[in-house]
């Protein structure tokens, strides 16, 4: 689309993020659970996190295992409450479910009894879309992500990458404003994910939604992103860097990794990541 900012232009528009209104505003949130360990004890999870994904703009959220990125992504994307702090999708209060956002988790939420094109269209369904209207956007669904032909598969026929795919369609064909990923690609092998990756960066350039993706994979962030933001380790995660990825568009994650500059930004964030990671190891450890 010749409306797309540049590279340079898209990482203006992302470090001017803050000035403009965002897709998504998280702004000093917090969340606390009650403690697992002591029935009269709280758990923060989330200190004092204020995060800003512009419209447009691909952002990735690293940090250690069990940090506190799915709770971000449950506040952000209205599944979880948070105990203070403001949620803004598009300047409106997200209350309750987030109805601009698309979801797609770590394991694919298909249904076993329904056809692949039934699952894509299932929401469109859901939302009193006529069945041929439906079926028709499905079709042409189906075909932008590579299934025309398998439209009556059943998901236990297809692999763990044509189920991804699947996924996807059902969740772009609604349309989101805003797509939350959670580890979406970490279940399938490395050439399948790479080439989901490659998919998804396809899917978004010809669209532009803004993302807010959670991983622990460093390079999957880097290839993918314009932003990537790094959060502590627990209790009370909280953003501790933020990098600009300035590589060029179009990308293809399996090359990009071998850039120079891919690899000076995958050090700057290892440097800043890398005492968070040790600290989140020796916390699962306990
Ligand atoms: N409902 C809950 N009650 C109590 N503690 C919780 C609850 N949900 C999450 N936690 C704790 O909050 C912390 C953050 O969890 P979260 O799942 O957000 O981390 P994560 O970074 O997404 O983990 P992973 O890297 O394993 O995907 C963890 O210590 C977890 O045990």
């Amino acid at each position: 689309m010749n409306s797309q900012p540049s590279a340079e232009g898209r990482a203006d528009f992302a470090r001017a993020g803050a000035a403009i209104e965002p897709a998504l505003l998280l702004e000093n949130v917090v969340c606390t659970f009650p403690s697992r360990e002591n029935p009269n004890g709280t758990y923060c999870a989330v200190s004092d996190t204020t995060i800003s994904i512009a419209e447009g703009e691909f952002v990735s959220i690293v940090g250690p295992t069990g940090c506190g990125k799915s709770t971000l992504l449950n506040v952000a994307s209205g599944l979880l409450d948070a105990t203070s702090g403001r949620v803004e999708c598009r300047g409106a209060p997200v209350a309750g479910i987030n109805r601009h956002a698309g979801y797609m988790f770590q394991s694919d939420a298909l249904m076993p009894w329904r056809t692949a094109l039934e699952n894509v269209v299932a929401g469109l369904e859901f939302a009193g879309v006529a069945k041929r209207e439906a079926e028709d956007r499905g079709r042409a669904w189906m075909a932008r992500v590579g299934l025309s032909g398998f439209e009556h598969s059943y998901p236990h026929h297809m692999s763990g990458g044509m189920r991804k795919r699947v996924a996807l369609a059902q969740m772009l064909i609604l349309d989101p404003a805003i797509i939350m990923m959670d580890e979406p690609f970490s279940a399938l092998d490395v050439q399948t994910r790479q080439l989901m990756e490659n998919e998804l960066l396809d899917l978004w350039s010809a669209d532009r939604k803004s993302v807010m993706f959670i991983t622990h994979d460093l390079e999957e962030a880097i290839a993918l992103s314009d932003r990537v933001i790094c959060l502590s380790a627990g209790p009370g995660t909280h953003p501790i860097g933020e990098f600009v990825v300035n590589l060029p568009r179009p990308r293809n994650v399996a090359e990009i990794s071998h850039s120079p500059e891919f690899q000076r930004i995958q050090r700057e964030i290892w440097e800043v990541l890398r005492q968070e990671v040790l600290k989140g190891y020796a916390q699962n450890k306990k």
